[in-house]
This record gives structure tokens, C-alpha cells and sequence, in this order.
């Protein structure tokens, strides 16, 4: 990790601590969040919340418009950011992401609006089918994630032989982008800007956006096998979104209203116009 990554006002370690025996509201409910999730995310219900908001029937505004709905949500998952809403999570990852590639606007971009899928819950959905880390349904849950295999108890999948095992309902090396991810705000907004006709984002933006919140992936290293050549090369694309979008939440609060002008340059360049939500 480059030093300039680096989060300010709290110590690195601080970061993604996730407490089994939780002390204060804070934690209490991100664990709760966790073990609602673990749950209740099945194969099934990726396919039902796949049918349900990949029509793209929900909204049709400009990426700035959906961005200012972040104002409303606060994220049950995240320990770093209580009571501070998405909206300022937004432009501290963009402006963290300015300062360290300053020759490649499109990776602003992609800070500014890697969790923009999150106006699903703006608009009605539950969060523990829009926030938090993702991994792969349809296979045995690494124990690598947030809360380990005891905080999927009850989930009916767990007891299906056709998705309890280490491969599951996969082949090795099908690549990252043939799993059937725990449905979130990474697949969503993926899904919509590929289906937006002018959406000029390379293919590294893109990618980064949807698996962002891999982590059992990216930081643990489970799912390996799962991986192709191709993803190999792409994960360093991952972790140079990851690195804003963790270690800027404890920096100073942005000031959008003046930042806005600069991002609706990018916005027109690589997502301009009506997007479908
Ligand atoms: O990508 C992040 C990450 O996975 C965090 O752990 C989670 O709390 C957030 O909801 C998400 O936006
Ligand atoms: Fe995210
Ligand atoms: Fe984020």
C-alpha cells in the first residue's frame, strides 16, 4: 500500500473492525445487519432481486440527481461511518482518488460513484440486500467472512447439496464474473451503466465497481479457485478503488456544492444524460 493511502485521523487498524461481542449500538447493529444477511441472501433471492431491478423500471435521473438521494442513507454495515450519510462517503472517496491519479479523471469518477447502487434503498429496499460485503451464493461461505459461518445458520442453502460444497453450483477458474453474487449495490450499479448506451467507462472502472466489496476475495484471498487469468490481471484495478473508498472515511468533510461543477464535467464526458434506474 502506497504511504499516501493512508487514512487520517484514525489509525489504519481502526478500520473494518467487526466485534463478535459488540459494546456499543454502533456495532451491535452492524452485526445484526451481518447475520440478517447471511441468512436471507440465497440463490433464489439473488435471481427474485435480479428480476426485480434489472428492468430498470425504477427511476430515470442523471448520475448528480441519484447521487444527492445518498443524502437520506446511512449504511447499517459500516463501522467507519455512524452517523455520516453516503453522500459525504461519496466525494471523500472521489477527492481521495483525485489526489493520488490526478492524470486519470476517470478514476475520480469511479470513486465518486462507486456506491451510487445504494439508491436501491432509497428507494424501498432492504439493506441487506443493498450494503455490506459480498461473496458468492450458490457454494459453501468462506470463513473468511464478516461473522464466519455461524451467522449463516438458517439460511436453506446451507443444507442444499447442490450448494454446499466448496465448488457448488461452479467449476474451477469459471471466472469471478460467472458467480452469482450476494445480490448488492456493486452488481446493481454495474448493471445499470452497462445497460446505458453513452456510458464511456473502461472496462478497469467497470470491473473495480463490481467487486468492490469482495473482500472475502481481495482481502482474505478465499475464492481463489474461482479466479481466471483474466481476473488476476484486473484485481489490481479493485484495489486501487479499495484503498480510497476505505481509508478516506475519516477525512475531512468534503465541501460538495463546490466540488459539483468539476464532477458534472466527468459526468458528461463518461455518463452523460438520463440514466435508467
Ligand atoms: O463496499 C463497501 C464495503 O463492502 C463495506 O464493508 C460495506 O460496509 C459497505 O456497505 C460497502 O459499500
Ligand atoms: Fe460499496
Ligand atoms: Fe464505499
Amino acid at each position: 500500500m502506497s504511504l499516501d493511502v493512508l487514512p487520517i485521523g484514525k489509525p489504519a487498524e481502526e478500520f473494518r473492525k467487526y466485534e463478535s461481542e459488540p459494546t456499543t449500538k454502533l456495532q451491535q447493529c452492524v452485526k445484526n445487519f451481518y447475520y440478517q444477511q447471511h441468512r436471507h441472501q440465497t440463490v433464489d433471492f439473488v435471481k427474485e432481486m435480479k428480476e426485480k431491478w434489472l428492468k430498470f423500471n425504477h427511476a430515470e435521473m442523471p448520475i448528480l440527481e441519484a447521487l444527492d438521494l445518498l443524502q437520506q442513507l446511512f449504511d447499517e454495515s459500516d463501522p467507519d461511518l455512524e452517523d455520516t450519510p453516503n453522500i459525504v462517503h461519496a466525494y471523500q472517496t472521489a477527492e481521495r482518488m483525485r489526489e493520488l491519479f490526478p492524470d486519470r479523471p476517470w478514476l475520480h469518477l469511479t470513486g465518486l460513484i462507486h456506491d451510487l447502487g445504494k439508491v436501491m434503498a432509497v428507494w424501498g429496499e432492504v439493506q441487506y440486500a443493498v450494503v455490506g460485503d459480498t461473496y458468492p451464493v450458490g457454494c459453501l461461505p468462506s470463513e473468511t467472512i464478516v461473522y464466519g459461518l455461524e451467522s449463516f445458520k438458517g439460511n436453506p442453502d446451507l443444507e442444499n447439496p447442490k450448494y454446499n460444497t466448496k465448488l457448488g453450483m461452479y467449476e474451477e477458474h469459471c471466472g469471478i464474473d460467472k458467480l452469482l453474487m450476494s445480490w448488492s449495490h456493486d452488481e446493481y450499479l454495474y448493471q445499470v451503466l452497462i445497460n446505458h448506451p453513452t456510458c464511456k467507462l473502461p472496462e478497469e472502472a467497470l470491473y473495480a465497481i463490481r467487486f468492490h466489496s469482495f473482500y472475502p476475495y481481495t482481502k482474505s484471498g478465499a475464492y481463489r479457485y474461482f479466479e481466471s487469468e483474466k481476473d488476476k490481471e484486473m484485481y489490481k484495478w479493485i484495489m486501487e478503488l479499495n484503498g480510497s473508498d476505505l481509508y478516506s472515511k475519516s477525512d475531512e468533510p468534503p465541501k460538495i456544492e463546490e466540488l459539483k461543477p468539476y464532477y458534472q464535467k466527468l459526468i458528461d464526458e463518461y455518463v452523460p444524460g438520463n440514466v435508467k434506474w
